[in-house]
């Protein structure tokens, strides 16, 4: 108890359970996430950065894109599950999907007011807070510029410290850029981990801009540049499936044979399609095809 109590106060962030444990995340991200070297580092790098200041000059924003089946979902809760002592069930993690939260276009008003306070309220009760947006891609335009006064460092948000908040946006855009930058190296025979950040930040900010869908569509979050970090997940390679499989496998306490993983493998369709380099559908699928199979 004592022990925990000066690590509180030493800190100064135990308010809501928030207990990072940046140690552990880094293993288990090491341990449990394949082939993403980029987007490990960079949530790793960011996040250690902002906990490990007192008072932060505006909040942490992540911005997770790629293609489907990658693992931005699963990052974002591992991140989740080593921030607060409770991990994903600490009530101060919100999560928000255009299909559940946002679904009528006639309602954006709504939605927008309904979102503005839902932050500020939460805000209020925990600066520490982990706001997650999912499928940015489908979401109404307009209905996320409500977020632009959390996100800055300039505004004044009464009553709250929203500076300690973290927001983490994922979507689809500028996978196929993320894709096309792989595919190149791949073709050079050029080693995947070295892709870096540079090869691929200003072609996802184009393609996130010029997609009218997107929920960052000419909104003041991308003009401003209130994102702190765009975070690219590169399409997984038939070797990352394998390790998707084996863990799957190993998860459910399944024995596998090496020629059923290897028809796993062969039952997904791989792009582009003369040179068949990545998974289509990453290791979404993986987990239903492990039940059948096994
Ligand atoms: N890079 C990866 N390493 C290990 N497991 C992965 C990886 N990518 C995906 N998975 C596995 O596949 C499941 C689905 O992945 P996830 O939901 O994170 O994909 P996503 O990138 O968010 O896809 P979408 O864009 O379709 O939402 C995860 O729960 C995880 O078990």
């Amino acid at each position: 108890w004592e022990l925990s109590a000066l690590h509180c106060s030493f800190y100064n962030f135990c308010e809501c359970g928030f207990r990072p444990n940046l140690n552990a995340l880094e293993c288990e991200l090491a341990r449990s996430v394949f082939g993403q070297h980029l987007a490990c580092d960079l949530v790793v790098k960011a996040v250690k950065q902002f906990v490990e200041t007192d008072s932060p000059t505006k909040p942490l924003v992540l911005s997770f894109h790629g293609w489907t089946g990658s693992g931005k979902t699963f990052l974002s809760s591992l991140l989740v599950k080593h921030l607060y002592k409770d991990g994903t069930r600490n009530p101060h993690v919100h999560y928000f999907s255009p299909i559940l939260h946002f679904a009528h276009a006639q309602n954006v008003e709504l939605y927008k007011e309904d979102l503005r306070q839902w932050i500020q309220g939460n805000l209020t009760q925990c600066s520490r807070s982990v706001f997650v947006f999912e499928e940015m891609d489908k979401m109404h335009p307009g209905i996320i510029d409500v977020l632009v006064p959390f996100l800055g460092p300039s505004w004044v948000v009464y009553g709250t410290n929203y500076r300690k908040a973290i927001f983490i946006f994922i979507s689809n855009a500028g996978g196929d850029v993320i894709n096309q930058v792989a595919l190149d190296f791949w073709r050079d025979r050029k080693d995947r981990e070295e892709i870096q950040l540079r090869h691929l930040q200003s072609a996802i900010s184009i393609a996130v801009m010029s997609t009218p869908e997107h929920g960052f569509w000419k909104s003041q979050i991308m003009n401003q540049s209130l994102i702190d970090v765009i975070v690219p997940f590169l399409p997984l390679r038939p070797s990352h499936i394998r390790q998707c499989i084996q863990k799957e496998a190993e998860q459910q306490e399944l024995e596998y044979e090496e020629d059923t993983v290897q028809s796993i493998l062969n039952n997904l369709v791989y792009f582009p399609e003369d040179e068949k380099v990545f998974s289509s559908t990453g290791c979404k699928t993986v987990s239903s095809r492990v039940s059948y199979f096994l």
